[in-house]
């Protein structure tokens, strides 16, 4: 599983625009009279925001050595005051909805499945803010649908992208920086700015993975390697519960696109139909349908084509489209292949 986040500004914005509208460091509940080391415990648990602390329940909070019942209620009742958590009007969600940027995904065909309007020439891909899952079988393009997004998400907001750097993290050995230069020569990117904004961190175990977590505050990964068999089955999940609770956070609070790719297996209830036999379903169960925002299923097609299929979405049909594995990254079809598949 290899996932990467897109973060939605650039250096030069970020300066900018963090002190007006991006999420509150940390640091800052000093001002409302948090103690610096209590700051610290917080940050050393992977609680980088005044946002993070407000979402936290307190009993996860409680849970961080040296913070007790008291202080939890404390600083709580400070990150509270700072991010209110009330209701808004269905109006105020519907604007801050319309800000959302989307990454595209080099296929116009994908990028309108994904929301897009077919007449504009940049609309629709990858949600920000959410977490959009890819599964499939072997060679269905998981990987390279997320080494396409390393490099879009870099592209201007006009161009489909968003004016970001990524976050990629690998837990099968598969990135390959070339495939990114491939794809920032097809859009006239400078091959080298590329690479640097993309952080990769390779994830050997479960361990690890929550260590990149934190000090990245960032992503998650599961091994398909780390677990062997339904023996370990409440282990993985308890371990794939607290990663995916992490990222949806980050989604949430950073505004982030999250891109998680799985797996898929035949289900363990094959035996009861026969036509259940051949269903191959994603790995990670009710909790990993539950933390995905998007799912979506990739097939194989002719030749170099690829079918998504929308297996699961809060705003889009369950619809199709193809799209083609190219040498310089995710694209489109040639109508001849998409006549003939
Ligand atoms: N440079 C390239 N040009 C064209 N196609 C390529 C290139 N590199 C890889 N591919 C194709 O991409 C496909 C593999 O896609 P990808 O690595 O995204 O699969 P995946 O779904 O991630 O599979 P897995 O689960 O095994 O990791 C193969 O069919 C391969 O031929």
């Amino acid at each position: 599983m290899s996932q990467l986040v897109n973060t939605q500004r650039n250096e030069q914005d970020e300066q900018v625009e963090d002190v007006a509208c991006g999420p509150i460091p940390i640091a800052k509940l000093e001002e409302f009279n948090i103690a610096p080391q209590d700051i610290k415990k917080l940050a050393e648990a992977g609680l980088h925001t005044i946002e993070s602390v407000a979402y936290t329940a307190k009993k996860n909070l409680i849970a961080i050595k040296g913070i007790s019942d008291a202080k939890a209620d404390k600083i709580i009742a400070e990150a509270q005051k700072i991010i209110p958590l009330g209701f808004q009007s269905a109006t105020e969600v519907h604007a801050r909805r319309s800000e959302l940027v989307c990454i595209s995904t080099g296929s116009k065909q994908l990028d309108t499945l994904l929301g897009g309007n077919a007449d504009k020439k940049w609309e629709g891909g990858i949600e920000t803010g959410a977490i959009t899952e890819l599964f499939g079988e072997f060679r269905t393009g998981k990987s390279q649908i997320c080494h396409t997004l390393a490099v879009t998400c870099q592209l201007p907001i006009s161009m489909g992208g968003g004016e970001g750097k990524c976050l990629y993290i690998d837990t099968e050995g598969t990135f390959r920086p070339v495939r990114l230069l491939a794809v920032a020569a097809r859009y006239g990117l400078n091959g080298e700015e590329v690479l640097d904004n993309v952080a990769y961190a390779r994830a050997y175990n479960a361990d690890h993975q929550n260590q990149l977590l934190i000090s990245a505050s960032a992503l998650m990964a599961e091994s398909r390697t780390d677990w062997n068999g339904r023996g370990e089955l409440s282990a993985r999940q308890g371990h794939l519960a607290k990663f995916l609770r992490t990222l949806m956070r980050l989604a949430d609070e950073y505004g982030v696109a999250v891109v998680v790719t799985n797996q898929v297996m035949s289900s363990p209830d094959a035996s009861a139909g026969m036509y259940a036999a051949n269903e191959k379903k994603p790995i990670g169960g009710n909790i990993m349908a539950h933390a995905s925002t998007t799912r979506l299923q990739l097939k194989k097609g002719r030749g170099s084509t690829r079918i998504c299929k929308v297996y699961d979405s809060p705003c889009l049909p369950e619809s199709e489209a193809q799209f083609a594995i190219l040498a310089n990254g995710i694209g489109d079809p040639e109508v001849d292949t998409v006549a003939l598949s």
